[in-house]
């Protein structure tokens, strides 16, 4: 008769275990056989696939399509993504990143629904490239102005996800499913006064941030070329003029300042190790339609028509604070011809095969003015007369004045700016009545 299984494997405590030596061997086999004995080994079973499941949740952040990542903020506690990613979404992304035209390009554009990322995102949807935008929607200025440009991206068929570029496992996500040619990231913490509030969210987004766009940007493979805003802030005390890009920029005059020169050697290091085409671009005071409510055309204009005071700041010997401020249609054709000019990046997937472009170029108007005739601009174009205060200019990082050579983004870039600040306020300004209404005629006397 041939040998059962039985035979083989015999039931009887004890017996083959006891042939064996080993301690172990003689356990297990009493275990084996009781029925309480089966049920710690299905829980012991249960328990070790909970914590392999868990443990993929925590490697990938990601399980079948949905994404719940958690990761802590320079501010300081945790922060849970509130990205999700499924058919319909992964749908959405590709979509949006598929280029209209032949040879367009495919880019990531951060900070969306911010000022120049969201202008910038509209032109390139405009002449036909792909592109998606991520924006964390923080409350550093009203929400609401930004989801309007969500709103205003979302009809030209841009998609803006709400996310932050601290989230690596979101970058991840984004990269694994699409091959950029181009990040443009312009998401930051911007301002050079709030600094001296809210330190840790300048480090949180210019650094941090920064950081885990450039890890995700030279992990990928292909790598993308990186343009991103670097400021004229980083001039800081710097006193000849204009300002050139070989000039000193070691003498930041505030912590703003000081990030963005840090993004600056930041990019170096990952242009130098991995191969990563970086350009950045030092924006001066841009205004325009659309803009940031916490600058100072826009707080002006929205006081003046309101009646308020303004307060103009004076610097050293009583004099005029100046700025080279510059129009956003001339910034975002400096910035889409840094796009255009980038080169490739030579590493892939983290390993560099050779030098990549490292480029610093300025983009402002090339004259500067002075704040109180920006006021007397703005006057002429609300057709109110400004209530006025002239205030010593607190010590809180301000610079008394900024002007840019822009001679080597012309020579590169193309680039040229073309519209002076009166004309561009004008447009401002005209932006501004259409979108919040003027508050009461009575207030206007000019
Ligand atoms: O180019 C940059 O790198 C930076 O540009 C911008 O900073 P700034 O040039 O300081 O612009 P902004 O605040 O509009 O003040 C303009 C003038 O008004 C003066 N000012 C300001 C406020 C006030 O109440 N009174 C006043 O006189 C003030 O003293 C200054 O002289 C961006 O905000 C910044 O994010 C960064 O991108």
């Amino acid at each position: 008769m041939a040998p059962s299984i039985q035979d083989n494997f015999p039931s009887t405590p004890g017996k083959v275990k006891m042939e064996r030596s080993n301690y172990f061997g003689r356990v297990t086999n009493r275990w084996h056989t009781s029925a309480s004995a089966k049920l710690f080994l299905f829980s012991v079973f249960l328990l070790a696939v909970t914590i392999f499941i868990c443990f993929r949740i925590t490697a990938n952040g990601m399980v079948e399509g949905y994404m719940s990542t958690a990761y802590t903020s320079t501010n300081g506690g945790t922060i849970r993504s509130a990205f999700k990613s499924d058919k319909v979404w992964d749908q959405k992304l590709l979509q949006s990143c598929t280029p209209e035209r032949d040879d367009g390009l495919v880019v990531l554009v951060t900070g969306a629904a911010g000022f120049v990322g969201s202008h910038v995102s509209l032109a390139l949807k405009k002449r036909g490239d792909g592109l998606v935008g991520i924006d964390n929607f923080n409350d550093y200025y009203e929400v609401s102005l930004k989801r309007a440009r969500q709103k205003l991206l979302l009809k030209q068929g841009i998609f803006v996800i709400e996310g932050d570029i601290n989230d690596a496992a979101l970058l991840k996500h984004l990269f694994d499913r699409i091959q950029f040619t181009h990040v443009m990231h312009l998401a930051a913490q911007a301002g050079v006064r709030y600094a001296m509030q809210n330190p840790m969210s300048y480090i949180h987004s210019n650094i941090a941030g920064l950081v885990t766009l450039f890890e995700a940007s030279k992990n990928a493979n292909p790598q993308p070329a990186v343009v991103w805003a670097s400021s004229s802030s980083v001039y800081g005390l710097n006193s000849k003029v204009p300002f050139s890009e070989a000039d000193r920029t070691d003498q930041p005059a505030s912590l703003y300042a000081a990030t963005k020169k840090a993004g600056e050697e930041l990019a170096h290091t990952y242009n130098h190790i991995y191969g990563l085409s970086v350009t950045g671009l030092r924006f001066f005071t841009v205004y325009g339609p659309w803009g940031r409510p916490d600058m100072a055309y826009f707080s002006f204009t929205r006081d003046i028509l309101k009646g308020k005071v303004i307060n103009i700041y004076k610097g050293p010997h009583d004099r005029d604070l100046a700025r080279d401020f510059t129009f956003i249609d001339d910034i975002v054709k400096g910035c889409v011809a840094s796009l255009d000019t980038s080169g490739r990046s030579t590493g892939s997937g983290g390993k560099k095969r050779g030098p990549a472009p490292f480029r610093t170029f300025n983009l402002g108007n090339t004259s500067p003015v002075t704040v109180p005739i920006l006021v007397e601009y703005l006057e002429r174009h609300l057709k109110v007369n400004a209530k006025k205060e002239f205030i010593k200019m607190p010590r809180n990082g301000d610079v008394p004045f900024t002007h840019a050579n822009v001679s080597l983004a012309q020579t590169q870039l193309g680039y040229k700016p073309t519209t002076n600040l009166d004309t561009g306020l004008k447009k401002f300004v005209n932006w501004y009545v259409k979108y919040y209404g003027v508050p009461s005629t009575k207030t206007r006397s000019l």
